[in-house]
């Protein structure tokens, strides 16, 4: 479903991201790990074209996305919750996950996404900045859910949210993939959490890809290496 090949990017004359391939089938969820200041963000940004790649390819079923800006590829199936969720603070609730349909043409929040979150149907009228950091977590999800994406990317989506709750963060990405057939990429620096959640474990190093290992047989003491400042 989503597809990378010898994808390169940076920032100026830096050179960030050194080639990645990378390919994740329908249905599947890949957690990349990696340290601080490896590429998981500058990563995320550019299969989003927020940084725009050097060389390579990003494509989306038989969508090429490579050289699109981020709208047209949101409405090719690409959705992102962005590091610190960044939530309108001064929306409500219903108004930030209603920025998630322009690409729909869509006016109203299908039910199915407020199912996942009942919270946020409490919540729906409360301004979107005095909700917990757990529940920006879960409208970010639900903004991103309203494009009715086919890949999901998540940039470390445990920052900040306790221990409980990431819990439940894995089990609602679960179920979304299961019911929705989703496509999910998620950055992570907490080896737990990505092993609750992903189908296969992928290591970023220095901007390359350094292990690449499926749940089941995943050498955690090995990955944790990587992890370790
Ligand atoms: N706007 C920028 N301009 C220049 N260099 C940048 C910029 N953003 C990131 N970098 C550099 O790119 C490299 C990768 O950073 P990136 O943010 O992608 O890492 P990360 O793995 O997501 O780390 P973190 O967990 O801290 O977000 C780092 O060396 C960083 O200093």
């Amino acid at each position: 479903m989503l597809t990378i090949d010898k994808l390169t990017s940076g920032y100026g004359e830096s050179e960030v991201l050194h080639g990645l391939d990378l390919q994740v089938p329908k249905g599947e969820i890949v957690a990349i790990m990696g340290r601080n200041g490896m590429g998981k963000t500058t990563l995320m940004k550019s299969l989003m074209g927020i940084v725009p790649a050097t060389g390579g390819a990003i494509t989306v079923g038989d969508c090429k996305m490579t050289g699109l800006k981020s709208h047209a590829r949101v409405a090719g199936g690409l959705a992102y919750v962005p590091q610190g969720r960044q939530i309108f603070s001064a929306m409500t609730v219903e108004e930030n996950v209603e920025t998630g349909l322009t690409v729909t043409g869509k006016k109203t929040v299908p039910d199915d996404i407020y199912e996942l979150f009942p919270v946020l149907v409490e919540m729906k009228h409360r301004r979107g900045g005095n909700l917990s950091g757990g529940q920006q977590q879960q409208l970010a999800i639900a903004r991103a859910l309203a494009s009715d994406p086919k890949v999901l990317l998540l940039d470390e989506p445990t920052e900040g949210i306790q221990p409980s709750i990431i819990r439940d963060m894995a089990r609602t990405l679960r179920r979304i993939r299961d019911e929705r057939g989703l496509t999910i990429v998620v950055s992570e620096q907490v080896l737990s959490f990505a092993l609750d959640v992903a189908d296969r474990v992928m290591v970023l190093e220095k901007g390359a890809f350094v292990h690449d290992s499926p749940r089941a047989s995943v050498d955690e003491a090995h990955v944790s290496k990587f992890l370790s400042v």
